[in-house]
Formats: C-alpha cells, structure tokens, sequence
C-alpha cells in the first residue's frame, strides 16, 4: 500500500487539526514536539506521511500531488484558486473574511468611490469589489497587521480576517460589509480522489461521526 500525505498548514489550525485526527484514531506524536525542527512525520502502521508547511503552500502542494490531502483555511483556498477539490468543512477555525474600516468609511462602499483597499488576500478583494459590488477599487497588498492601513492613511478600508472582533475594536475600526464565512476544510488531489477512492471516503466518513 502506498503512503497517504497529508499536507497541514502551520500556525493556528495545526493543534486542532491534530485533535481531530487523534479522535479517529490516527495519531503522530512526533509531530506534537514543538521545539521540533522536522518537517515530516510518518506513521507506519497506518501507511500515513504527514507535512507542515506554510499555509498558502498548501494548495500547490495538494494540486501538484506532493501531498494528496491538505487541511487549510478556505481564506487560503479562496486565495490561492488551485485546482483541488473542496471535500470537507472541518468547522474549527471559524471567522468571517469582512471589508472594515473606520465607521466613516461606510458612505464611500455605499456610493462606489474610487477607493484603496489594503489587504494580505488581494484575489479574494478583486472577486469581492470587482464581481460581486461592481466597484472599481486600488488594490494594496500587505503582509499583516492589515488595521494599521487605514489608521495612518495608507487606505480607506481594509479586508480581512475577523474572528473575535478584538484587533478592530481596540483600533477604532468596524465591519463594514461581510465577503464570506470562513473555516477550515480539506482539500484533495484530483488524480488521488480517483486513485485512492475508497481510502480517502473512508476518512471522511469516519471524520464526519466526530465533528
Ligand atoms: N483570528 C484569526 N486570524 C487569522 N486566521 C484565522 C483566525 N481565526 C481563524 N483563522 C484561520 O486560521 C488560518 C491560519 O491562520 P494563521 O494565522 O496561523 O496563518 P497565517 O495567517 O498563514 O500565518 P502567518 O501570517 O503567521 O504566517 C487562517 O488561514 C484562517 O483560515
Ligand atoms: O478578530 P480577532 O480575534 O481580533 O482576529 C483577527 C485578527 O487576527 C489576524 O491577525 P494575525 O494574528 O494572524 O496577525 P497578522 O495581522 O500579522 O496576520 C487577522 O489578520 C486580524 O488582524
């Protein structure tokens, strides 16, 4: 039998994605030590490799067939727009992908200014202003701390991830609009659905009775 690999984001989904593997009985607790610098871990018994990497890599890894199985926030799928199939809603992660800004900003999304948008998912705010609003909009890509954008005039609004609400609140901006519900899901190679069929069914059948 051939390994199965599974491609996991690094960062906050990493812990729970453990979790919920732990409750179907696949487990590595190698890759729980993290002080660990190695990078992938491989279970034996159940013929498992398992690989972090940097989230937004997750979908190459997985369209490519470097892994077969990725579990990723759909902000990164929606991002990255790989060829991979969508198979599963894990639930954990949960946040909202928002346009926000200061309350005085609201009128310019009303009345379709000319506007800047900073934002580290410029994919995701093109579809949002261009195909959904029909706004024509500057698009500004940055690479975190997105709030400070328009708190010293780089931009007018921000879109972003909201989860609790806390960073806008404690820097004096608000959600504005909603682009979408966000969580984590798995994907899956194309060419593995159909080679490894009834292996990955079985997986999400058996994830499906503990979420
Ligand atoms: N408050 C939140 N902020 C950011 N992402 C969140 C939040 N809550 C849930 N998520 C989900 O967790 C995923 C991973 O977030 P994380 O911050 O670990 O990755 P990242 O933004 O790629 O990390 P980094 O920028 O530190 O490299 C996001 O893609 C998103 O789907
Ligand atoms: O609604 P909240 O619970 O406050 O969470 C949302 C914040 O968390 C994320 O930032 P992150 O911590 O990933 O840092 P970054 O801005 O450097 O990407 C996101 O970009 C928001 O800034």
């Amino acid at each position: 039998m051939r390994y199965l690999t599974f491609a996991l984001g690094k960062g906050r989904l990493a812990k729970h994605t453990l979790e919920l593997f732990e409750k179907i009985g696949i487990t590595c607790e190698e890759m729980k030590d993290e002080k660990s610098r190695k990078l992938i871990f491989t279970n034996e018994d159940l013929k498992l490799r398992f690989f972090l990497s940097k989230g937004p890599d997750v979908p190459t890894y997985v369209e490519y067939g470097a892994a077969d199985i990725g579990i990723v926030g759909r902000d990164t799928i929606l991002e990255e727009g790989r060829k991979v199939h969508e198979v599963m809603d894990l639930g954990y992660g949960a946040c909202r992908m928002c346009v926000c800004g200061p309350k005085k900003a609201a009128p310019l999304l009303e009345h379709h200014e000319l506007i800047r948008v900073a934002t580290k998912y410029p994919n995701i705010a093109k579809d949002y202003f261009y195909n959904t609003k029909h706004q024509t909009v500057e698009i500004i890509k940055l690479n975190g701390s997105i709030e400070l954008a328009p708190i010293v005039g780089l931009s007018e609004v921000i879109v972003d991830i909201v989860e609790t609400g806390s960073t806008l609140r404690e820097n004096g901006l608000t959600v504005l609009e909603e682009v979408c519900p966000i969580s984590a899901r798995m994907i899956v190679n194309p060419v593995s659905m159909r080679m490894e069929s009834d292996r990955i069914r079985d997986l999400i059948t058996r994830l499906r009775t503990v979420i």
